[in-house]
């Protein structure tokens, strides 16, 4: 199905969980924080996805706060696998990694295809600046996730003032690991941190020179990716973008069960985890939320 701006919707990006093991202090918080008593069950996101494929759903975001603090992770990734009729082409998990080298094989064999592993500096004080965290955890995280074959492995680098100066050290470190890079602007949540913002353009620039092949990803907001000495570089581009969002495909739902336009709206969701819990057909929650989508840009 199309939205009114002639866009398809192929994609599906679920925040399970608004809890998080790490406080980045610039995190835009996807899974938005309302009510903490409402968690959609495995089974319960199961039906969600079933009735997604109607609309033209073929690939599932898992995400958060961060999607490993749940146990049950294997059974929602298993209840989506096992759908009847499944056009679902790629189920994939953004992560911080702190735990993925306990989850990584559990995951593989649930049937997750892929990860990204958010990871801004290689410096184990700045990652502890930034995050609060281990960054040792996330660097063994990420070689089991190689070892279980959860491939093609991101590393999400959001480029801010004080981690631009570890591109090179992240750019080293990708291509020994055999994992895709990708280059994501900072966007902001408030006006004490656009001190933070860094334009990437002038990096893209830097990349695009030493390039061996740019590519394009279609239906994934026309992203650019280069590819550098054998190594994929992706950029992410959202902020004020309109040409971005002029390709968006995706629609998410939260973790407690309320559809979402647009990653950067509060002020349109719609409640489809009552309609599912009294047994009513879902199909028009959907329907509306899909209506919903707007081309978004910043006034
Ligand atoms: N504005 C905007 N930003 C997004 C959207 N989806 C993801 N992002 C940002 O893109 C960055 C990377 O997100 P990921 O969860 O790794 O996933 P992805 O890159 O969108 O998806 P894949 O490349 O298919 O794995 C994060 O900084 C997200 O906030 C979107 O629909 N709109
Ligand atoms: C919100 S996190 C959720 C999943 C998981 N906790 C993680 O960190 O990967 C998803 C992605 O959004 C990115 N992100 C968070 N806040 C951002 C911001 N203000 N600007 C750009 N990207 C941001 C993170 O770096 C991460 O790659
Ligand atoms: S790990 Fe992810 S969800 Fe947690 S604070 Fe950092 S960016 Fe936000
Ligand atoms: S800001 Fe909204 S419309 Fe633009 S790419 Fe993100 S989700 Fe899509």
């Amino acid at each position: 199905m199309k939205d009114l701006h002639n866009r398809e919707i192929k994609s599906l990006r679920i925040s399970i969980t608004p809890q998080c093991n790490l406080n980045c202090f610039y995190c835009h918080k996807e899974g938005h924080n309302i009510d903490n008593n409402k968690l959609m069950t495995p089974t319960e996101i199961g039906e969600m996805v079933k009735y997604s494929l109607k609309y033209g759903i073929n690939k599932i975001k898992i995400s958060g706060g961060e999607p490993l603090l749940r146990n049950d992770l294997p059974e929602i990734i298993r209840n989506i696998k096992n759908l009847k009729n499944n056009q679902i082409k790629d189920i994939s998990l953004t992560t911080n990694g702190i735990l993925l080298e306990k989850y990584a094989q559990k995951l593989k064999d649930a049937g997750l295809d892929r990860v990204n592993v958010s990871l801004d500096t290689l410096d184990p004080e700045l990652y502890k600046k930034i995050t609060g965290g281990n960054v040792e955890l996330v660097k063994r995280g990420i070689e089991k996730a190689v070892e279980a074959g959860l491939k093609p492995i991101k590393i999400n680098f959001v480029v801010m003032s004080n981690t631009v100066g570890g591109l090179n050290d992240i750019m080293d470190y990708c291509r020994k690991m055999g994992v895709i890079l990708q280059i994501i602007e900072f966007m902001p949540v408030d006006e004490k941190l656009k001190k933070y913002h860094y334009d990437i353009n002038k990096i893209e620039e830097e990349i695009s020179k030493k390039s061996d092949k740019t590519m394009v990803r279609k239906f994934m907001q026309n992203r650019k990716k280069y590819l550098v000495d054998g190594l994929e570089i992706e950029f992410v581009r959202p902020m004020d973008n309109t040409e971005f969002c002029s390709h968006c495909t995706r629609i998410r739902l939260t973790y407690d069960g309320l559809l979402k336009p647009c990653l950067l709206r509060d002020d349109n969701l719609v409640d489809v985890l009552t309609p599912l819990r009294n047994g009513e057909d879902i199909n028009k929650c959907f329907i509306k939320c899909i209506d919903r989508r707007e081309l978004y840009f910043k006034e």
